[in-house]
């Protein structure tokens, strides 16, 4: 009921209004923290954009809320400061307010706004915006991905010879077992954009632990309608809050990474 007022042009002119913030931001002088870790950064321009969005959305749907419901949001700098990372039935946005904060510190041009939509528990629409070149990538179930309004397809290569593989950093050791085999590995400091990459067919496959369910939720729907796979690093059926995911354009890509793998346990978005 919701989507039938949810559209992308709404969503996408949100995040790209918030685009214009973190590009304001970028080339001001920056008042960083980290959060789990010393490399986990954290600025005020998250906090901002991630309030200016979550005040918009409650602004913008408020007639679409019925009184049984309880329109629900999961942010990054939220969830930071203790508010409960909790999935329910209940109509829910996922925000990752600035996605690749370090990269962002750095002005280092591979940064993105991140907001997803699920209604009882099932991603319903994705959009992300590239707050340095102004790509706009959007999806809603069943109605196909777009890359600036133009239909993305993942890359269709089932030859691992011939596959170009994104990951993060922290899995050096799993790169060493999944390269040789590869055509190359590219890490890029941002888990949306390097998704947005799969979806565009820009590159063959993702992995990583470590990241949240801020970072997988939009972009598991642009890469689904995409045509690609968004799956567990077990092989099976993507649990968005148990912080790992592997992404293909094919079955056959995405079986060989998880079969490369080596579990690493970060834990669950929903048990902080
Ligand atoms: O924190 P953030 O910049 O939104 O998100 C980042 C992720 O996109 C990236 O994949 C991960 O390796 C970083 O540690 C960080 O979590
Ligand atoms: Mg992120
Ligand atoms: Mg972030």
């Amino acid at each position: 009921m919701f989507l039938i007022y949810i559209n992308n042009p709404c969503i996408a002119a949100l995040a790209a209004e918030n685009t214009i913030a973190v590009q304001s931001a970028v080339k001001q002088e920056k008042q960083v923290s980290s959060k789990s870790t010393p490399t986990d950064l954290v600025t005020e321009a998250d906090h901002q954009v991630e309030e200016l969005i979550i005040s918009t959305l409650r602004e913008k749907y408020p007639s679409h809320t019925p009184v049984d419901y309880n329109l629900r949001f999961i942010g990054e700098e939220s969830s930071a400061a203790g508010v409960k990372c909790e999935l329910r039935d209940d109509p829910t946005w996922i925000i990752d307010p600035i996605d690749g904060t370090c990269n962002f510190v750095h002005s280092f041009p591979m940064v993105a706004v991140s907001i997803g939509f699920a209604v009882k528990k099932e991603l319903e629409l994705g959009v992300i915006y590239h707050c340095f070149d102004g790509t706009l990538y959007t999806a809603r179930k069943g109605h196909g991905a777009f890359c600036n309004g133009v239909r993305l397809q993942v890359s269709k290569e089932k030859d691992v010879s011939k596959a170009l593989i994104l990951t993060e950093i922290a899995h050096l050791l799993m790169e060493v077992r999944i390269s040789p085999l590869t055509r190359s590995v590219r890490i890029i400091g941002s888990s949306t954009l390097a998704l947005c990459h799969i979806a565009s067919g820009a590159a063959e496959a993702y992995y990583q632990y470590g990241l949240h369910c801020w970072d997988i939720a939009a972009a598991a729907v642009i890469i689904r309608e995409a045509g690609g796979y968004v799956i567990d690093t077990t092989g099976g059926p993507l649990d968005l809050m148990s912080r790992r995911v592997v992404a293909a354009g094919t079955r056959q890509i995405a079986d060989y990474v998880v079969k490369q793998l080596q579990p690493i346990n970060y834990g669950r978005d929903d048990l902080t």
